[in-house]
């Protein structure tokens, strides 16, 4: 027996389904959802809470099927993306679109039967928003994609908000209003600096579409709402002094780090500092935010 063999690991075709999800784009959409629950008022069985996740977790797996089913095509003209299940030949089509679409209508029914329907309402209109109107409709038709298909990615802490009250308030609506502005600054800093062959693959993503003067301006200017919008709760007495002290730390050090990316003249990837500081400070700063959030929530409820 070779010491490969004697390894505990998946077969192929599960590490597969597996790789459909994007499980690491996944983990911190889920969170968010998590983050949104427990910052709701009122109470949620345990069980139901955690099926609420699940459900979120299964639905945002199915958007990452449903997207490399759909893109299989682009997926195989770009090195970031050619080794994907589909366009490496290692999986059917047909068999990720089954997959994607019994994910959905499985994550949505339960959310419905086991948590409330307007949850599984704002879930099964987040999986069309990603499937549909983001990457059917938008991706391969206008640079402005990811700032209006980004929506699909906010909605999760709605979601996880409406699983507890049934409903949805202004709170939510700011949360939601948070990871829709973040997203440009977010994906554009990679943009930029990593060779994503969007260009090559037709897909008119910003950089390629308007130039790196234009891209860099655009993730300077979203900055700013998105602290405004992140430093609101606080503002409006929703949260304590613990996130209001947080949030403008982090926003600060956001906007620092995009003032770097607009006054960086680079167009060699090697030179790309501030922008790749930039996206990996994205991810963090949304990470941190709402795991504050949440926590300073519960310490206040
Ligand atoms: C339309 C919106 C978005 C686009 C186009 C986008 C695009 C990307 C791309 C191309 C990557 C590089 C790595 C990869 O391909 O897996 C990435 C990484 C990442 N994104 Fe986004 N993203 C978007 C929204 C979001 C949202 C809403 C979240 C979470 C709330 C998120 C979380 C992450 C994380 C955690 C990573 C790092 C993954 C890793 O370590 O491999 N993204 N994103
Ligand atoms: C609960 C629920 C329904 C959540 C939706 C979450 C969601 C779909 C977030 C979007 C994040 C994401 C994977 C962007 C990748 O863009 P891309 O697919 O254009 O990137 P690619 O070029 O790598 O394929």
């Amino acid at each position: 027996m070779t010491t490969a063999s004697r390894n505990i690991s998946l077969p192929a075709e599960w590490r597969d389904f597996w790789a459909l999800t994007k499980p690491r784009v996944m983990s911190l959409v889920v969170f968010t959802a998590l983050c949104g629950l427990l910052a709701a008022p009122g109470h949620i069985h345990p069980v139901i809470g955690f099926t609420a996740i699940l459900c979120i977790a299964l639905g945002a797996g199915a958007c990452g099927a449903l997207n490399q089913w759909y893109e299989a095509d682009v997926d195989a003209k770009m090195a970031r993306t050619s080794k994907r299940p589909l366009p490496a030949g290692r999986m059917d089509r047909e068999a990720a679109l089954h997959f994607g679409i019994g994910l959905a209508a499985f994550s949505v029914g339960i959310m419905g039967v086991a948590v409330n329907w307007i949850s599984a309402g704002l879930l099964a209109f987040s999986i069309f928003f990603y499937a549909v109107v983001y990457t059917i409709w938008l991706k391969p038709n206008t640079p402005q994609n990811i700032v209006i298909g980004g929506a699909a990615g906010a909605f999760p802490p709605v979601i996880g908000w409406a699983a507890v009250t049934g409903d949805v308030t202004l709170l939510p609506i700011l949360l939601f209003s948070i990871i829709f502005l973040w997203t440009p600054p977010h994906f554009w800093a990679l943009a930029l600096f990593m060779k994503t062959d969007y260009g090559a693959a037709g897909i008119p993503m910003l950089p390629n579409v308007s130039g790196q003067r234009v891209t860099r301006n655009q993730i300077f200017g979203y900055s700013f709402p998105m602290a405004a919008v992140a430093i609101a709760p606080f503002v409006l007495g929703e949260s304590g002094w613990l996130y209001g002290m947080a949030s403008a730390i982090l926003s600060l050090v956001f906007l620092m780090l995009a003032f770097k990316v607009w006054r960086n003249e680079a167009n060699e990837a090697k030179d790309m500092k501030p922008e790749k500081q930039l996206f990996a400070f994205s991810i963090l700063y949304l990470f941190l935010l709402f795991a504050i959030f949440a926590f300073d929530r519960i310490l206040l409820a």
